[in-house]
């Protein structure tokens, strides 16, 4: 379905990739590498550099220090640009033409392009597959950005929040697209303030913040760093709790919730001290609690 990596040269090499704008050091020292197959996620707060980082690997900006190579090309080249996929920065298509025609447009340029069938029912275009793309809404528009960037068949594709503007179904198309694209050997690099989304499709995160690189590891790796699990049990608000869970626990949507390092020993005080407690549940944390109890532990 996808195209295959030639080798096991990596997608990404960067080393030290550092870029300043005036007194704003947007990226210090950035270092990453990305295996074919790997989908990896680029996190952080507005400004923390994330899409700094994307253009210095695409070679869309020059770094003030550092390297970056592209399945061992470096990043920029016209070697590394045919092996990349991208979403245009600004989705300006031109009025006048169609999905249809832009993606045969952009299609010719590649030797192996995805079918167009394929890209119309993977990003659901086919009511706009024909229309002129003036007056299209940011949604239609982002969806056609989004096939562009697999119209090619890439080994890598970078993706800058990919799904802001989409609707649920355009986000759900997306993330199991994305997952197939990487499961056959395709290497993904996507930035996102969508938790949610960085959980369906990334095997690894890195985290950026003020520029700086501060939380990296697989996803399995993460959770297991963070060692703690959310219990919770359904039981009214108003009901009379011991003092030490009134303290530790917190109250939402019809259950009583604690993260907790030793779960065991939580849920055997609860028994004993509460048996009425009903539907008692041991969850993982999902990916944005992970991540904020990591970083308190390293602001600690
Ligand atoms: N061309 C530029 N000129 C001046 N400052 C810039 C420029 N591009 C980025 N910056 C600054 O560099 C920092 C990093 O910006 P960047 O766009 O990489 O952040 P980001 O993590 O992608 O943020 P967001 O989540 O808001 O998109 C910010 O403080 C931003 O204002």
């Amino acid at each position: 379905m996808f195209a295959r990596s030639p080798s096991s040269t990596l997608a990404i090499e960067a080393e030290g990739l550092s870029k300043r704008f005036g007194n704003v050091q947007a990226l210090q020292g950035f270092s990453l590498s990305l295996r074919p197959g790997e989908a990896l996620g680029l996190i952080g707060t507005n400004g923390a550099g994330k899409s700094t980082a994307l253009k210095l690997l695409q070679g869309l900006r020059v770094p003030d220090s550092g390297r970056a190579a592209i399945f061992g090309q470096p990043a920029g080249s016209s070697g590394a640009k045919s092996c990349v996929g991208i979403t245009p920065q600004n989705a300006d298509f031109p009025e006048q033409m169609t999905p249809r025609e832009m993606l045969s447009y952009a299609a010719a340029h590649f030797q192996t392009p995805k079918p167009m069938t394929e890209l119309i029912e993977a990003f659901g275009l086919n009511r706009i597959i024909d229309r002129r793309m003036g007056g299209f809404s940011g949604g239609e528009s982002r969806r056609v950005a989004l096939a562009l960037a697999f119209v090619g068949n890439p080994l890598l594709v970078f993706l800058d929040e990919p799904t802001s503007g989409l609707d649920t179904d355009g986000q759900e198309m997306f993330q199991a697209y994305a997952r197939a694209y990487a499961d056959a050997g395709g290497s993904l690099l996507l930035t996102s303030h969508h938790w949610d989304e960085i959980e369906q499709i990334c095997d690894r995160i890195v985290m950026i913040d003020q520029g700086k690189q501060i939380l990296e590891g697989a996803l399995d790796d993460i959770r297991r760093r963070a060692g703690r699990s959310r219990v919770s049990f359904a039981m009214a608000e108003d009901t009379d709790l011991p003092a030490w869970l009134i303290e530790g626990f917190t109250f939402d949507s019809g259950r009583w919730h604690a993260i907790a390092a030793d779960s065991d020993a939580l849920v055997r005080r609860l028994i004993r001290d509460l048996p009425r407690c009903r539907d008692l549940q041991i969850t993982p944390l999902d990916l944005k609690e992970t991540v904020a109890q990591l970083r308190k532990e390293l602001a600690a």
